[in-house]
């Protein structure tokens, strides 16, 4: 198997990949509580690409930390693949979170000191595979994302650009049922940025569940959805052909 071709299957077809049902986040107490995200429902189905856009501080990135089960809901629940995160055994939601979901945050976490193709192909390796059947799908996925020629380069060797190029490569590679990115096109310029919404567009267009959080409305225009978050609550939402619509009636804000 490869990051490829291959179709990616959920274990529930029909089900939502990805589902908070009422989810809410609170941080910290007393005078220094903080309320990051209130009441959220929202289903993400096998196959959907949804944008989530909103003001700086409205709870996007608590959003995605709770669909990829890397903070906890205060309140309500998250569930992938129809499964609680809340009721999974620790070893049971990693092993989830390695196989099952990419992540691609403002932060890139590479492993200094490993080639890009050693880091694109690690996940899979602490998930048993070869090393060889690894390095394979990890350059296989590193040529897809267009940065073939990185393969054999450490992070430390590289511009901004190019190591976040080399984290989503890290996110997409295996059979990835949810990919979760947070402004994947931060350090961007604006013809990788858009290759990257089509990696990420043809995921979905294979069966993934795709959430991504932008603040730019010509990404959120790759998505067949885009929800808008003010002060940690669902503001609106709309289908893929007008987010600059949304923004008009629900108070962009400054990004
Ligand atoms: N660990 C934390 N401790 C305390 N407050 C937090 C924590 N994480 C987030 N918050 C607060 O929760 C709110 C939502 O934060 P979040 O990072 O989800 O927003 P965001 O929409 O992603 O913002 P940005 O666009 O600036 O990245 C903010 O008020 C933030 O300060």
């Amino acid at each position: 198997m490869t990051g490829g071709a291959a179709p990616i299957t959920g274990r529930r077809p029909g089900g939502p990949v990805l589902e908070l049902r009422a989810a809410g986040r609170v941080h910290g107490e007393g005078p220094r509580r903080v309320r990051a995200l209130a009441a959220v429902d929202l289903a993400v189905a096998s196959g959907e690409f949804v944008a989530v856009m909103g003001p700086s501080g409205s709870g996007k990135s608590t959003l995605l930390h709770l669909a990829g089960g890397l903070d906890a809901p205060s309140e309500g629940e998250v569930l992938v693949e129809g499964a609680p995160l809340a009721s999974m055994r620790p070893s049971t939601l990693a092993a989830l979170r390695r196989r099952s979901v990419g992540y691609v945050f403002q932060e890139f976490n590479l492993l200094p000191g490993l080639t890009a193709a050693e880091n694109v192909a690690f996940p899979l390796e602490l998930d048993g595979w070869g090393l060889r059947q690894a390095g394979a799908a990890a350059r296989s996925v590193l040529a897809e994302c267009g940065i073939a020629d990185l393969a054999d380069r450490r992070p430390e060797d590289m511009s901004g650009g190019q190591a976040q190029r080399v984290a989503i490569a890290r996110a997409l590679v295996g059979p990835r049922r949810l990919l979760l990115a947070d402004e994947p096109t931060g350090a961007l310029d604006s013809k990788t940025g858009s290759t990257i919404l089509e990696l990420l567009r043809d995921r979905a267009d294979r069966g993934a569940a795709v959430v991504m959080v932008t603040h730019e409305a010509r990404f959120a225009a790759w998505a067949d959805r885009t929800v808008y978050l003010r002060d940690g609550r669902i503001a609106g939402s709309t289908g893929p052909s007008d987010p600059a619509a949304l923004l008009g009636t629900v108070d962009a804000g400054a990004p």
